[in-house]
């Protein structure tokens, strides 16, 4: 089964809560037909699940942590797999959030071809993510646990970008600019994919 999404292209899409990943992948999905995955929206549906997983996954995302690696690595896989004969190349959004997780994941499924490291300033970050706790009925959008995923996200998540960047895959997106000035950036980044 997994032999199956050994060959596919895949791109991690990385950025602060509120960077604009999830808007920019929804772009690419779009225009490229890949697949989306975002591993913070696997997770929320398995909490709307209402499942016994979903209620233990709800306590720690509602405190702004990150949840047990494995059970978020076995989500993805199992939703790269579903799409594996549709799918142009998978966008692994809000993943890998530690370097830990980046390893297990090309242990498990295979390397990325591409980090699109979705860059913006703290400020503009909170500024977003206040603005999207109006609507999106997140109960991490709140000022207190956006203020715990932004400590989070600079000292687990960056570290990833510096151990890609050795490899010579990132390629830094600045997602200050207006959304479609952004996505213009990000397709130069995929199209260099082909
Ligand atoms: N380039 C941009 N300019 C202005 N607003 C943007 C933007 N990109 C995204 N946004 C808005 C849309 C959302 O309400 C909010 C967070 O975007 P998102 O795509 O949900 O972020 P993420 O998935 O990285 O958490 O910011
Ligand atoms: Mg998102």
């Amino acid at each position: 089964m997994a032999d199956k999404i050994k060959n596919a292209k895949i791109v991690f899409v990385v950025g602060g809560p509120g960077s604009g990943k999830g808007t920019q992948c929804e772009k690419i999905v779009a225009k490229y037909g890949y697949t989306h995955l975002s591993s913070g929206d696997l997770l929320r549906a398995e909490v709307a699940s209402g499942s016994e997983r979903g209620k233990q996954l709800q306590a720690i995302m509602q405190k702004g942590e990150l949840v047990p690696l494995d059970t978020v690595l076995d989500m993805i896989k199992d939703a790269m797999i579903a799409k594996a004969d549709v799918s142009k190349g998978y966008l692994i959004d809000g993943y890998p959030r530690e370097v830990k997780q980046g390893e297990e994941f090309e242990k498990k499924i295979g390397a990325p071809a591409l980090l699109l490291y979705i860059d913006a300033k703290a400020e503009t970050m909170v500024q977003r993510l206040v603005k999207r706790g109006e609507t999106s009925g997140r109960a991490d959008d709140n000022e207190e646990t956006i203020k715990k995923r932004l400590d989070l996200y600079y000292k687990a998540t960056e570290p990833v970008i510096a151990y890609y960047e050795k490899r010579g895959i990132v390629r830094k997106i600045n997602s200050e600019l207006p959304v479609d000035e952004v996505f213009a950036i990000v397709e130069k980044a995929i199209d260099e994919l082909k």
